[in-house]
């Protein structure tokens, strides 16, 4: 057994308390093998007087929207999909994703999220980078029907099926995937039916956008006389695997549907603020024991990859949702941004214990903005940023040490994502 040993920090157990501990990996499996005192391991990692913390999730983005990050701010979600992101979407070449989805795993990296779930196009191109990379995702192909024909809809419903399978378990299986059509209006019914039926024969989740906004939900429920939920749940789209993002939303019966089903909802704080779509109910969502990560969502609508800045942004507007100062506290904030994502892509990930995955972010706590460490929880929620993570490890193999990440060039990163995401406006004609 080839062993990394994180030593002389202390640990964030799941139960949100805070010891000493070092821990103890095994290489090969990618599992924590043992948490203890004074533990040697083939490799070490220096953790003296940091916080180790569970790697963080991003549960929803489109990752090579990086290269549009700026391109288009201040509006609301559907004239910004129509007007600035779907014609300059319609030029994107397989390079363009590759260099975008590279520097959006960079910025992942580099700010502790060890796995990402991630909708969007050429997914393999962004499977090479994960497999480069070493980090974990479920990449699915968005599919989408609207501007499209029958045929044209229903082989891009095939193709994220096709793409499913045949990318299921790659780079060593750190790569799951679902099958992901777009959302419950941009898809027809009887794709989105096809696509809960086929993702569940192959035995992956589906996921896709749902409840974003009132532009969104009116219509299903004046033409169907059903709540988009409930419509969800006819179609196929809420078994216990299936995850949306957004629930912004939601009635109590869509909730409780939510929670009887186990159907996850991926939180998006920033994107929901930025495009004005709404509050989701987390703190309601919470105490109904649905299943709730957090994703940033594209860069676009964000406008960066930061789950640090997303718990925050969680943890504030949730208040604000519910009216209660008490309401999205700091554990439950940190809880979602790590075990609760985790739970909603079906990985056994997100905890520090013994036979989970080795997925881990080390918090430098030493910067005058972590000081006193009154509740270092009360830090990772409202004072901690992307830029305190010291070392990131993911499926027990080390991608930073002392904030270098080994597995990426990144100033080779930076430079070809700038130059494709100029060429792509310029081929885009904006
Ligand atoms: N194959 C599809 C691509 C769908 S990928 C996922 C899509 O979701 C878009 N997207 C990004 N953020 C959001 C959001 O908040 N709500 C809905 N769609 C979004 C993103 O720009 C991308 O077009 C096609 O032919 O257009
Ligand atoms: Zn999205």
């Amino acid at each position: 057994m080839a062993t990394l040993a994180i030593r002389g920090g202390r640990i964030l157990r799941s139960d949100m308390t805070v010891t000493e501990a070092d821990v103890l990996v095994d290489r090969e499996t990618g599992d924590i093998v043992e948490l203890g005192a004074e533990l040697a391991g083939d490799d070490e990692l220096d953790a003296d007087g940091d916080l180790v913390m569970p790697g963080l999730v991003n549960a929803h983005t489109h990752v090579a929207m990086t290269l549009l990050r700026g391109h288009a701010d201040d509006k609301s979600l559907d004239a910004w999909l129509r007007e600035d992101i779907w014609p300059v979407e319609a030029a994107l070449e397989p390079e363009d994703i590759e260099a975008g989805a590279a520097l959006g795993v960079l910025e992942m990296i580099r700010s502790g999220t060890t796995t990402f779930a991630d909708m969007y196009f050429e997914i393999d191109r962004t499977a090479d980078v994960v497999e480069r990379a070493g980090t974990r995702a479920m990449l699915g192909h968005g599919a989408i029907s609207a501007g499209k024909d029958d045929a044209a809809a229903r082989a891009d419903i095939e193709e994220s099926v096709a793409m499913a399978r045949q990318l299921d378990g790659a780079a060593d299986g750190r790569i799951s995937t679902a099958v992901m059509p777009h959302s419950l209006t941009t898809v027809t019914p009887e794709l989105l039916e096809l696509a809960a039926a086929e993702a569940h024969d192959a035995g992956v989740p589906v996921h896709y956008h749902a409840n974003e906004t009132l532009d969104e939900v009116e219509p299903i429920v004046e033409e169907r006389g059903q709540r988009p939920v409930e419509w969800a749940r006819d179609l196929g789209l809420c078994t216990e695997s299936d995850f949306f993002a957004h629930g912004v939303h939601l009635d109590d019966r869509e909730i409780d549907l939510l929670a009887r089903t186990g159907t996850g909802v991926v939180h998006c704080p920033a994107s929901n603020m930025k495009l004005a779509s709404g509050m989701a109910p987390v703190q309601r969502l919470l105490d109904s024991g649905v299943p709730v990560g957090l994703g940033t969502d594209g860069a676009a609508s964000n406008n960066d990859l930061d789950l640090f800045d997303e718990l925050r942004d969680a943890a504030m507007l949730g208040k604000l949702a519910a009216g209660d100062a008490s309401a999205v506290a700091a554990p439950d904030a940190v809880s979602m941004a790590t075990a609760g994502g985790a739970d909603v892509l079906g990985l056994n990930a997100g905890r520090i214990e013994a036979g989970a995955r080795a997925d881990l972010a080390v918090i430098d706590l030493d910067a005058p903005h972590l000081t006193p460490e009154h509740d270092l929880v009360s830090h990772l929620a409202y004072a901690a940023r992307g830029s305190d993570v010291r070392h990131t490890v993911c499926d027990g193999e080390v991608l930073m040490r002392d904030r270098e990440v080994l597995t990426l060039d990144e100033a080779a990163v930076m430079e070809r994502a700038a130059a494709r995401a100029d060429g792509l406006l310029e081929r885009a004609g904006v």
